[in-house]
């Protein structure tokens, strides 16, 4: 790049030698063609070096773009379940698409840019007092482009906090999207598409009036500089026209000095279009900085123990939890002694803690120091690998990727035997309704494949869960979306293939939770009741209370069936 305009700086003095020779009649069909071979070899090598630089930077911001992209995603998936709950998908996926994207451009423009500015301006310069323009001349007339670096230091941060005002609004749009797109069923359902195109409309107003005011700050910036350029050629013309009159420069120095001062106005330009790049880009790499900064909330100790694979009971001592931010307690007091093989149920009303319970088991939140602990580890102290190789967590809402039923069953390890996966989805009963579809297994879910049923997705997540054979079992409302009968197969599943491992089991029916070893009721944060199924039902409380009203629906529900 940097050899294509040093070549290209020969043009000028070229034509100004060839205008001296016309003038001097001392022209010959000889220097003709010379001179027109020289412009030929010009031509080509300016070409092949600039062909060959261009190919260089576009290729320097396309890696950086790559290397960008797999360290964001590296640091997305450190960062904790804390930083998801405050930030949507398509906040972060604007830093992947439009902030890199923004750099990237800087990358590639600003390097050829720059390089062509400033060496065309350099080599400009050095090419008039070669050619033995007087160097006061020079300098009058290149004296304009002098407050291009004045303006510059005026309008960067201008253009640099308005970019960011760009970059986050599109961000706050991207988001929406995602969220619009997500939600685009109950928004039809519920037939409020026009007070959803409205909401997105505003973020679209907020971008177009962010991103006018960023256009009319980088227009007066570009359009000060073709200005100077002008400025510095009537400069020549007044002054290079007078000491051209009065011999005291050669035609061919004015054509040449006109020529280089033209050459000159387009870097300018081009330097306004860099620093206008950068300056967006800076805002879009500060973004990208700040966000590579977080640390995510839940770190490892340097001395953290693993925690060996094998049956481990669970112990929570006086377990009181907050939510970063929030003014209630979840937890408060929590006492739980459940010994290796043994099986916990836990009920309670919606939003009473049963979740956070066994987020604090997971780490997915820190708990306070020795309050949680699976065998004798307090899980603070363990290493996170071996803490979530130990858990086989199943959610009611358990997320299926766009790939076929077996990867997603066999999540945690792509190349299980096929008859276990089988195995797997038959515990969970969803092996009859896989053998209905075409592909059987390798049925495609997701958007380009088939849509399962709230109760299939449920246990085909199930499936993943048992696939684990993990140590703790944990079933967060896992079978809510079943029917009655079947969420009896599945729990006495659950019952022979756990003997002797440790299971919790969070369910809203008593049916799911009957058979537990103990069972607890969590109200409010608080542990209410603790027993046996047997014992919970001899005293009176909301587990009593709670098994009437479900026993009577399941009365009159076979009665009607009779
Ligand atoms: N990420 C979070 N940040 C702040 N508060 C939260 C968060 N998750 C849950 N909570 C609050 O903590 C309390 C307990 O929630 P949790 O999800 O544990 O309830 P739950 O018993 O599992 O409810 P459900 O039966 O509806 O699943 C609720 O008041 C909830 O609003």
């Amino acid at each position: 790049m940097m050899l294509a305009n040093i070549i290209q700086s020969l043009y000028p003095k070229v034509l100004g030698d060839f205008t001296d020779l016309v003038h001097k009649n001392k022209i010959t069909e000889a220097a003709i063609i010379d001179y027109s071979l020289l412009l030929l070899v010009i031509g080509i090598s300016c070409g092949i070096f600039f062909g060959v630089g261009q190919y260089v930077v576009m290729r320097l911001g396309r890696i950086f773009e790559f290397i960008t992209r797999g360290k964001l995603f590296n640091h997305f998936i450190k960062l904790s379940e804390s930083y998801y709950s405050k930030h949507g998908v398509g906040e972060l996926l604007s830093y992947v698409m439009n902030d890199v994207t923004a750099v990237r451009e800087s990358i590639s423009q600003g390097i050829n840019q720059t390089t062509n500015a400033v060496i065309i301006t350099a080599s400009a310069i050095v090419m008039m007092v070669i050619s033995s323009i007087p160097l006061y001349l020079i300098v009058v007339c290149v004296l304009p482009l002098l407050i291009i670096p004045w303006l510059v230091v005026w309008f960067g941060p201008a253009i640099r906090s308005r970019s960011k005002q760009v970059q986050e609004s599109l961000a706050r749009m991207t988001e929406a999207a995602e969220e619009q797109f997500g939600g685009i069923r109950v928004t039809k359902k519920f037939a409020v598409e026009g007070m959803m195109k409205g909401r997105f409309g505003e973020k679209v107003d907020h971008i177009r009036d962010n991103q006018l005011s960023l256009v009319r700050i980088s227009s007066l910036f570009q359009a000060i500089l073709p200005f100077l350029g002008s400025l510095s050629l009537i400069i020549a013309i007044i002054f290079g026209g007078y000491l051209t009159i009065k011999h005291e420069i050669t035609l061919g120095n004015f054509v040449s000095l006109t020529l280089y001062l033209r050459m000159m106005v387009n870097p300018l330009q081009q330097i306004g279009n860099v620093i206008n790049t950068m300056q967006r880009s800076q805002a879009s790499l500060d973004r990208i900085n700040q966000l590579l900064a977080i640390e995510p909330d839940i770190k490892e100790i340097a001395s953290a123990r693993t925690i060996q694979k094998e049956s481990n009971g669970i112990r929570m001592k006086a377990l009181t939890f907050s939510y970063p931010d929030a003014s209630r307690k979840a937890l408060e007091d929590i006492h739980i002694h459940l010994p290796a093989g043994q099986t916990l149920g836990i009920v309670g009303k919606t939003g009473s803690g049963k979740t956070t319970l066994v987020k604090l088991l997971l780490r997915i939140y820190d708990p306070p120091k020795g309050t949680v602990f699976i065998g004798d580890t307090d899980v603070r102290q363990a290493t996170l690998e071996s803490l979530r190789n130990q858990i086989a967590y199943v959610p009611q809402d358990g997320f299926l990727f766009s790939t076929t039923i077996r990867d997603n069953i066999a999540f945690s390890n792509r190349d299980e035997a096929m008859d276990v996966i089988e195995m797997a989805a038959q515990q969970a009963k969803i092996d009859e309704s896989i053998q209905t579809f075409a592909e059987q297994y390798e049925t495609k879910l997701g958007e380009r494949g088939v849509t399962l049923s709230g109760g299939q997705r449920q246990r085909t997540s199930l499936a993943r869960g048992f696939i684990k054979n993990a140590p703790i079992l944990i079933l967060d409302d896992s079978v809510s979306a079943v029917d009655a009968e079947t969420e009896t197969q599945i729990i006495e599943n659950v019952r022979l293939t756990r003997k002797g491992k440790t299971t919790i089991i969070i369910a809203h029916r008593i049916s799911a939770i009957q058979h537990a070893d103990q069972i607890i009721v969590l109200d409010e944060g608080r542990i209410v009741q603790q027993g046996t199924h047997r014992q919970l039902l001899k005293e009176e409380g909301v587990y009593a209370a709670l098994y009437a009203i479900q026993e009577g629906g399941t009365r009159y529900a076979d009665a009607e069936g009779k």
